[in-house]
């Protein structure tokens, strides 16, 4: 569906994209990982057709994307980085001005898309705040019912409801047979969403990687307070991996193993557990450490 082959852009700073290649199947979500400043929104410029490779290509159903720009964009959905609006204009008559240039006449899905997104579609777009905004984007993305949508950053500046629905909304359209491509810096939001992911650093991609075999490796750490210091001595002395302990509380490290983790846990009272989930930098490291393993 898109093919990514050795594309490579180095801007005037030396910075940019090197090498980067990778396939979306079609109706995979595919997650596009990585910090800020790695690489992300050159990448999708490229899938997009608005930059030319100094080298490689990018291929979207059979079409070098810089090649056929025009047909690339008008039938891909597509949320930039940053959106540039039209000044002067409400949310509703923007979505209708990229209807007509879209040549889209059932209005219908727009109008659920809003009511989904909950907004005001009608304020005017310069009175928005960046969530309104970033919710205009996610509607014109997706209003033309594309076969495929590329998202950069779609949950940037959404509430962590909106994060849901819009969730929720990638779900329902991966359930509809939609390839979907997406950057993120944020790991759990490409885990509730994902197939596979990329990860960039540096304009160079690191790694590909099953989304559900990094979750199985992702080591979560869980403090656990109990009622009595005897107990959590006892609990800290079952064998579990046991990263630092103090009175009544203990902080264990699990790895995929939750079961074992349950077992020890329910065998004493319990006042609290907290989760603290690893970054991504950490889950990649250990991922690493994994493969470096050889495992
Ligand atoms: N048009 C440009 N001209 C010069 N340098 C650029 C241009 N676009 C991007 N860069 C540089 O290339 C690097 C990659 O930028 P890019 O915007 O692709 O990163 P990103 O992964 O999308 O980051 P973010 O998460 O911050 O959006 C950065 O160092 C950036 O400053």
């Amino acid at each position: 569906m898109l093919t990514l082959e050795h594309l490579t852009k180095t801007f005037k700073s030396g910075k940019g994209i090197r090498d980067v290649s990778f396939s979306v199947r079609r109706g995979e979500v595919f997650g596009f990982l990585g910090p800020n400043g790695a690489g992300k929104s050159t990448t999708i410029r490229h899938i997009m057709g608005f930059m030319k490779p100094d080298r490689g290509r990018a291929i979207l159903n059979g079409m070098d994307t810089w090649k056929r720009q025009g047909e690339v964009q008008s039938g891909v959905g597509y949320l930039p980085g940053e959106i540039a609006f039209i000044e002067g204009m409400t949310g509703r008559e923007f979505l209708e001005f990229l209807s007509g240039m879209q040549r889209v006449r059932d209005r219908e899905r727009r109008e659920r898309l809003i009511e989904r997104l909950q907004f005001d579609a009608d304020t005017p777009i310069r009175k928005m705040s960046k969530g309104m905004k970033q919710k205009v984007g996610i509607v014109a993305a997706f209003m033309h019912d594309p076969e495929v949508v590329i998202l950069d950053e779609p949950t940037s500046g959404l509430d962590p409801l909106m994060q849901k629905a819009f969730v929720e909304l990638v779900l329902e359209e991966k359930a509809r047979g939609k390839t979907l491509l997406m950057s993120s810096h944020s790991f759990p939001e490409i885990e509730r969403t994902c197939d596979r992911a990329a990860i960039i650093k540096d304009g160079a991609i690191v790694t590909i990687a099953d989304i559900h075999e990094l979750q199985r490796m992702q080591r979560k750490l869980f403090e656990v307070t109990f009622d009595t210091a005897d107990e959590a001595a006892a609990f800290a002395a079952s064998g579990l991996s046991v990263e630092w302990m103090d009175g009544n509380r203990v902080r264990v490290a699990v790895k995929g193993d939750y079961g074992r983790f349950a077992e020890e846990t329910s065998k004493r009272r319990v006042r609290n557990i907290d989760l603290f989930t690893q970054n991504l930098e950490d889950i990649f490291m250990d991922y690493y450490d994994r493969k470096g393993a050889g495992a």
